[in-house]
């Protein structure tokens, strides 16, 4: 089974159409990166899968069920998104214990102490930050919390939008092991966007590149290690991050 499958995908923004006729086939327990010029519709992608872009044609499946256009809780709890900047994901108001205990209540899922302990400690956070407020953790520590709330309800599949992009370069390099770490542990299946082209040979095992909301090239980071990229415009990117 795959953990994720895109058909004939063409998403749009009111009468924008920004994504056009994605296929892709993503296998569980598969790291795979989304790269591209900005507004290609890297993110796009990522939101109709979690459930945030509603106008979409084409089919969408999560671990072998179809995703609805409705709020599809089913889909859901297969499915999380950690977005580029975590202060702007975490309510300021909130405790880093409620920000974690909100989803089980949503989805009406008890042994909220254990669980948010247990999740505190799989993102190595001490228990002492639980009862804190996001503008009291650093950077990194706050992306940690992100990272422990798409955990909450067990999900195989994470949707990594720039996970690191937004955090000081020494910090970046512990998140990025944070995530190597979790997948592995948690079988978890990651589909992630960036533009940082080391990251996707850290992390990813393949990667499609993206160009006008189109994929141009899929290709396994083993190509893009060997600087073989096939499409003019994905060898225009490496000679772009070669020279940077
Ligand atoms: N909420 C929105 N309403 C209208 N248009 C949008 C919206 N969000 C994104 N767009 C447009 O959709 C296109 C694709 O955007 P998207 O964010 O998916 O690109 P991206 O490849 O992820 O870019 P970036 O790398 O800059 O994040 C862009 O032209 C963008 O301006």
């Amino acid at each position: 089974m795959n953990a994720i499958d895109l058909k004939n995908l063409n998403i749009s923004y009111g009468d924008t159409k920004v994504v056009f006729d994605v296929d892709l086939d993503i296998a569980e327990g598969e790291s795979f990166a989304l790269v591209g010029e900005s507004g290609s519709g890297k993110s796009t992608i990522l939101r109709a899968i979690a459930g945030l872009a509603p106008d979409w044609t084409g089919a969408i499946s999560v671990m072998g069920q179809g995703r609805s256009h409705h709020v599809d809780r089913a889909v859901s709890r297969q499915v999380q998104m950690v977005f580029q900047d975590p202060y702007g994901s975490l309510h300021p108001r909130k405790t880093i214990d409620a920000a974690l205990s909100e989803p089980l209540a949503i989805h009406g899922i008890g042994n909220r102490d254990e669980r948010v302990e247990a999740v505190l400690k799989s993102v190595g956070l001490d228990q002492r930050f639980r009862f804190r407020f996001p503008h009291q953790l650093s950077g990194g520590q706050r992306q940690r919390v992100a990272i422990a709330r798409a955990l909450m309800l067990e999900p195989k599949v994470l949707l990594l939008d720039e996970p690191t992009s937004a955090l000081d370069v020494s910090v970046q390099a512990e998140i990025l092991n944070l995530l190597k770490r979790l997948r592995r542990e948690q079988n978890l299946t990651y589909l992630m966007v960036t533009h940082n082209l080391p990251v996707v040979s850290f992390l990813c095992d393949r990667l499609a590149v993206m160009r006008h909301g189109r994929i141009v090239e899929v290709a396994d980071v083993s190509q893009l290690k060997a600087g073989q990229l096939s499409d003019p415009y994905s060898q225009e990117l490496l000679a772009a991050t070669a020279g940077s």
